[in-house]
């Protein structure tokens, strides 16, 4: 072989070793393109931590994905009350203040390689075969917000000694992410507060009160409503104050709040009234929770101003649907008709003396009473 042939077949060996790492590096931003896609789509916190705590770890073949979120309000926790970690204990942490993300980023810059022990046990407390991490750092208007661990068992897989741009890029792109979320998250849960006693409001209950109505008349269980009206509330105003009148209704709102299953709707209504909806729930059973509550609200003991003991008492209308008087094309028209009934029967239960509980039922769910049900609830 001529030294050309030589200098052509180390060309070529040069060639094809460029080639191959294009590609790798084509792959790798492909796949980092891909999961920034997914990561922007992501509408709930829940979804996005899915996201990275289940799906990275596949995505980018890691031995462990550990997440600490910076959560001082509470604000995360709140909106993830239902929510599992994928592998409950370690994979999601959250920390109300800097101390912990400070010491794994002092200088707030991307983490690579091996860890210390003592870095190990914070990053990856419980997973001993990591051998070779990133850490990024997730950074929001010069805030840590939060520390992603990507962990490998390869000792080769992270080194100091590679560029990270790309998982600095996506670092920022996961602290956008999370800000979205919370925020957006946030916002749709203030609209749907009341702000006074921190149950749903009004607006809520109008909007589940349909979803609710279509659950049932797809399943053909029963649903109850309750409307729960203070008694002579304006005499509490009038005797202790407005403010006093607040913490009453605040005091309810977190007694129903209490008392009543996760799946049923507790709103506040209006001024000292509140609704209930109670799902799969006859009306033998609703009586029975209204009289519960009635009692729990009787026996409620608040202070005024100058620490007296008071209280206070409420009179309950009930209401079910069955599945013989569902409306199952008009469920506006079947929500009115609930509402009627329940406003109807707190009605009678304040006028037989209140602090009592009074049942009305539906009327005949008929197509030719739609409409003259929707102009009488105008009136409501
Ligand atoms: N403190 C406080 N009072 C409120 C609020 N919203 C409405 N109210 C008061 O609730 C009172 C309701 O009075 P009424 O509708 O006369 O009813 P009531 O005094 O409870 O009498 P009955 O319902 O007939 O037993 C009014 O004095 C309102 O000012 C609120 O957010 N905070």
């Amino acid at each position: 072989m001529g030294p050309i042939d030589k200098e052509n077949k180390d060309l070529r060996r040069s060639l094809h070793l460029l080639a191959s790492k294009v590609e790798r590096n084509e792959a790798i931003l492909r796949s980092f393109f891909e999961i920034e896609l997914r990561l922007l789509s992501c509408s709930n916190l829940a979804e996005l931590l899915d996201l990275i705590l289940i799906d990275f770890k596949q995505h980018f073949r890691l031995t462990a994905v550990n997440l600490i979120l910076f959560d001082p309000e509470c604000a995360a926790r709140c909106l993830l009350e239902d929510y599992t970690p994928p592998e409950p204990g370690h994979s999601l942490r959250f920390v109300t203040n800097q101390r912990l993300l400070k010491s794994l980023f002092p200088t707030s810059e991307l983490r690579i390689g091996e860890l210390s022990a003592p870095l190990k046990s914070i990053a990856f407390p419980s997973n001993p075969y990591v051998l070779s991490s990133a850490l990024l750092p997730l950074i929001r208007h010069n805030c840590l917000i939060g520390s992603l661990h990507l962990g490998s068992n390869d000792p080769a897989r992270y080194s100091e000694h590679f560029d990270y741009d790309y998982i600095g890029h996506l670092a920022s792109v996961i602290a956008v992410c999370f800000e979205n979320c919370i925020n957006q998250q946030n916002l749709k849960r203030l609209s749907i507060i009341d702000m006074l006693t921190k149950v749903n409001n009004r607006r809520a209950f109008d909007q589940e009160i349909i979803r609710e109505l279509s659950r049932a008349s797809r399943n053909k269980t029963p649903l109850s409503c309750l409307f729960i009206d203070l008694d002579y509330f304006k005499l509490v105003n009038d005797s202790f104050g407005h403010q006093v009148g607040d913490k009453v209704l605040r005091s309810v709102g977190l007694l129903l709040n209490k008392n009543l299953r996760k799946t049923d709707f507790v709103a506040r209504y209006g001024g000292e009234e509140f609704a209930i909806l109670l799902p799969n729930c006859d009306s033998e059973k609703a009586i029975e929770i209204g009289n519960q509550l009635r009692h729990k609200i009787l026996h409620m003991v608040v202070h005024n101003n100058d620490n007296e003991p008071f209280r206070v008492s409420a009179s309950i209308g009930v209401t079910s649907c069955c599945h013989s008087s569902f409306a199952f094309d008009n469920l506006d028209a079947q929500a009115h008709a609930v509402l009627k009934a329940a406003d109807e029967a707190v009605y009678l239960a304040k006028e037989k003396g209140r602090n009592r509980i009074e049942y009305r039922s539906l009327p005949d769910m008929k197509p030719e009473l739609f409409s003259q049900l929707s102009g009488d609830l105008k009136s409501i």
